[in-house]
């Protein structure tokens, strides 16, 4: 099981913004002196951020840690007017509990293609580390569970997980697989990617759906349509803009995914899905109460 601290991160988050407006941002870093002959720009990019990541790893952790502290206080004093004033506690500010135990088998399997170790910063596969953690609290305390695979499982990932998240005890989770191989089945699977046009209406038990494991700001567009593409696998998309007004781009982060897929079918509703766990910042609210799509038609 995992410790308290990593619960902890697992949590659903609460809006930390009153709680973190005074921490101060890390200055942005400097840029990185020429290569020196011999080293491609590329390579000597990789060096200089693995080394700036060292040099600032202390102090981001500690401003993580400090704007965790404060934003649990921030809940705490928000719980407590609530309860001195003899009121009940609002649905946002309350928890989930921990372990569902009235869960039902969704039926379907979700992989995590953690295929693309080499394609992103140190930083990102510490963000990826905590969002497979994510994913498997969700699947812990949604009202459905899936079988959730994370293939291609080594490299800095399984580094970070022996390292730094050992006492997660991840290898024991239940309907939690990870394999070091990188196969991923072709029939009965779907690739979701946000580069295709192909939408997915409904999410069908006996089906394997794929989400890439990666976290990369978008700066490998296509990546995982190509790479469906190549294995002869079909690709579809989320139906966000038939359903919300998203701020800012339609890429969800893998953890997220997961969380949607499970929470779809507790009524096989997309729109009571995406309000339900994205973020307040992210939903467009429309004044007219509008779908998307009323909105575009003649
Ligand atoms: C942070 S995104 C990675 C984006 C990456 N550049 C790519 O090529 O997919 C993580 C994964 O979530 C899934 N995903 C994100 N947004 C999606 C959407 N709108 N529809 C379907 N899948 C999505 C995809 O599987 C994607 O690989």
């Amino acid at each position: 099981m995992l410790s308290s601290g990593e619960e902890q991160k697992a949590d659903i988050p609460v809006d930390t913004t009153d709680a973190v407006n005074d921490v101060k941002p890390i200055a942005r870093a400097p840029q990185f002196p020429p290569p020196p002959e011999g080293v491609s720009k590329s390579a000597w990019k990789k060096i200089c951020r693995k080394k700036r990541f060292e040099e600032t790893k202390a102090e981001y952790l500690q401003g993580r840690k400090v704007k965790k502290a404060r934003a649990r206080q921030v809940r705490r004093e928000k719980l407590k007017e609530y309860t001195d004033r003899g009121e009940e506690i609002p649905d946002e500010l309350k928890r989930p509990p921990k372990v569902n135990l009235n869960q039902k088998d969704s039926g379907i399997t979700i992989i995590l293609d953690c295929s693309f170790d080499e394609l992103m910063h140190e930083r990102e596969i510490v963000s990826l580390s905590t969002q497979v953690v994510r994913a498997y609290s969700s699947n812990k305390r949604e009202n459905n569970y899936a079988k959730i695979k994370v293939t291609s499982f080594g490299k800095r990932l399984k580094q970070r997980f022996d390292n730094d998240l050992s006492n997660s005890n991840y290898t024991n989770w239940k309907n939690f697989e990870f394999c070091a191989d990188a196969t991923l089945p072709t029939e009965n699977a779907v690739y979701l990617t946000a580069d295709t046009d192909e939408k997915i209406d409904t999410l069908e038990p006996g089906t394997t759906y794929i989400v890439g494991g990666i976290v990369d700001k978008n700066r490998h567009k296509n990546l995982c349509l190509n790479k469906a593409k190549e294995l002869n696998i079909p690709t579809r998309r989320l139906p966000i803009g038939e359903f919300i007004n998203l701020f800012g781009r339609k890429v969800l982060t893998t953890s997220h995914m997961v969380q949607l897929m499970l929470r779809y079918f507790d009524n096989k509703d997309w729109k009571e899905a995406f309000e339900s766990v994205l973020p307040p910042r992210k939903l467009e609210t429309d004044p007219n109460n509008e779908t998307p799509e009323e909105k575009i038609s003649p």
